[in-house]
């Protein structure tokens, strides 16, 4: 096995808020080696983009790691400064943003914001520049001519597919998607993500992809981590689509649908991640999981080892076959859990 690109080691980050600390990610820990395609899901509020934020040096200022490691090839991350950072973002690490928040700035040409990326951080001249700008537009799918448009002349999809072309630029190491097709209709959704995993896969990138959507992580990625409320639910390749074993990750994979099974119903997960200033003792899932007994909401359960490469923390793993035989029924998550 290679030698990791990225190691996360026990990770914890809080916000101050006005009703005390918050630990958005609280004890994650994960590899990634070079050349794979992680994908990082959970619901909406379970602590994706504050991880991916942290990867990146691109925390708020109200945030703190409190604890834990982030290293690139060996390089800790944690606690680098911003002039450090500085060199290794673009470079070594890129991100894709959110669609909905991509970050073109609307009085310059998209040539204009590319060749600043690159003059800031590569000693290549102008016409070297032009010339990777070109091949980076060639990788995307976007006319090269169209380099000197507004970002306004474009569509949300090429924007999406430009702060792609912005993101490989410098050849980086990483490249981070932060839910990258969020606001965008189905059909350029599905073109955004085939075209990253194109990319990923021809450029031999190593990629971390933040989405809430299992469907789409099941489809991509080549390993998954699963969160729920700042830590680590499930972890692992295809198995944890396929043979799940945390009730979350049942409950994630009946509420989006499967490409196996088109008919089948869709049915959600009842109830809201917890408040994480206070969140609830044991399991973190408990209150919502229609599986939890005593020992879940007193405990919480370690991440163990499930099978090869396959990982879950949940008091119950034992009890996989009758739990993934009762979370096909849509009444096991309509009864409220045992209080
Ligand atoms: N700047 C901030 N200040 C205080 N709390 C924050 C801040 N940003 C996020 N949080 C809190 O941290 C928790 C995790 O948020 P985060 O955005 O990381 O989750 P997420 O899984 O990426 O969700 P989303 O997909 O909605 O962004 C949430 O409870 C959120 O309210």
């Amino acid at each position: 096995m290679n030698a990791p690109l990225l190691t996360v080691r026990d990770l914890k980050v809080a916000y101050r808020t006005s009703a005390g600390e918050a630990f958005a990610v609280d004890g994650v820990s994960f590899n990634l080696a070079p050349g794979e395609f992680l994908g990082i899901v959970g619901e909406s509020g379970c602590g994706k983009s504050t991880m991916a934020k942290a990867v990146l040096g691109l925390l708020p200022t109200n945030a703190r790691i409190a604890a834990g490691s982030v290293q690139l090839r060996g390089q800790e991350l944690v606690g680098l400064s911003t002039r450090a950072w500085r060199r290794l973002r673009w470079k070594e690490i890129a991100l894709v943003p959110q669609s909905a928040m991509n970050g073109f700035d609307p009085v310059y040409t998209v040539e204009a914001q590319l060749d600043e990326a690159m003059a800031a951080h590569s000693s290549a001249g102008p016409a070297a520049r032009r010339e990777r700008m070109g091949e980076m537009f060639d990788l995307v799918g976007i006319d090269r001519r169209r380099l000197s448009d507004y970002p306004h002349q474009f569509s949300g999809g090429m924007r999406q597919r430009a702060m792609i072309a912005m993101a490989m630029v410098l050849d980086p190491q990483l490249v981070v998607a932060d839910e990258p097709t969020t606001g965008l209709d189905v059909i350029v959704q599905d073109q955004i993500i085939q075209r990253i995993r194109r990319i990923q896969r021809e450029q031999h990138k190593t990629m971390l992809l933040i989405t809430h959507d299992m469907a789409l992580v099941a489809e991509n990625c080549d390993r998954i981590v699963v969160m729920y409320a700042g830590q680590v639910m499930e972890a692992g390749r295809e198995a944890v689509f396929r043979t799940p074993f945390h009730p979350y990750t049942l409950g994630l994979c009946n509420a989006f649908p499967d490409l196996d099974d088109r008919d089948r119903e869709l049915i959600a997960i009842p109830g809201v991640p917890p408040n994480l200033v206070s969140p609830p003792p044991g399991c973190r899932f408990a209150p919502r999981c229609p599986f939890a007994t005593d020992v879940c909401r007193r405990k919480a359960p370690p991440l163990v080892s499930v099978g090869p490469d396959h990982q879950a923390a949940c008091h119950h793993v034992t009890r996989v076959a009758d739990m993934r035989e009762r979370a096909r029924l849509p009444a096991t998550w309509r009864e409220p859990a045992i209080a």
